[in-house]
């Protein structure tokens, strides 16, 4: 029999975990021996994030807030502790990855090949992805001949191509003009509204009253607020 999957509207401190992480322990070492010195970033680390949860990570910087987030998508293995998920995860890191000489039409087809997408619904989402987003006219565009604000936005449309039950993303909106980061917020709460959950890396302070729950990195851990 299937297990019941959690419903939007679902409490979600009681709802079971969409990404779970224990004890996540990372230092990175520097130099050879006998000068190789290591730098602790994170002490266990422990966070969840519950379906239709927003919740943003905050922090100062070098604070491991990135770090913490490479973890959590698989990008970088951490020393100690465990992260599980149910679902796909969908990253958006701090900076964009691309390749210079493909347009976004194309990157948006190699990402739904590697998400195992049909043409079908690769072209729905893309489509609707430039509709929120507001960059259609650049579908033909090559990555190295856009903005630095539109490769923010292939940047987030590609984390966004597969509808990813858990995203998580790295200061995604550092280089949007206003309205698209009006537009950013509508798609995050249009997220809640349908059960996923948003992993955000947030430094403004205006900010966090959008979130459902803020976590503080503080000296290698994570302070609930
Ligand atoms: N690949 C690496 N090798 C060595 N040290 C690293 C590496 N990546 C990050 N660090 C160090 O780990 C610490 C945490 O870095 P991280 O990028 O995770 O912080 P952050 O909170 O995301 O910072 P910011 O707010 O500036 O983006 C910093 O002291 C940084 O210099």
């Amino acid at each position: 029999m299937n297990e019941p999957q959690p419903r939007s509207g679902d409490d979600p401190r009681t709802a079971r975990p969409l990404l779970a992480a224990a004890g996540i322990e990372k230092a990175y070492r520097h130099g050879t021996w006998p000068a190789r010195r290591t730098t602790p970033v994170l002490r266990g680390v422990d966070l969840t994030l519950a379906p239709a949860e927003v919740v943003g990570i905050v922090g100062e910087n070098g604070s491991g807030k990135s770090t913490l987030m490479k973890i959590l998508v698989g990008a970088l293995a951490a020393d100690a502790g465990t992260v599980t998920h149910t679902g796909r995860l969908g990253y958006c890191p701090q900076e964009p990855v691309v390749y210079e000489r493909l347009t976004c039409d194309e990157h948006f087809e190699l990402f739904g090949h590697a998400y195992a997408m049909t043409s079908e619904a690769e072209r729905r989402s893309r489509r609707a992805i430039y509709a929120a987003l507001g960059f259609e006219r650049y579908a033909g565009t090559r990555a190295d001949q856009l903005s630095g604000g539109t490769l923010a936005k292939l940047n987030l449309g590609l984390a966004l191509l597969a509808d990813p039950e858990v995203l998580l993303l790295d200061e995604p909106y550092a280089g949007f003009d206003f309205d698209t980061y009006l537009r950013f917020w509508d798609l995050v709460a249009e997220r809640r509204t349908a059960g996923r959950s948003v992993l955000i890396i947030s430094h403004f302070v205006t900010d966090q009253e959008r979130f459902d729950r803020i976590v503080e990195l503080r000296e290698g851990r994570a302070v609930h607020r």
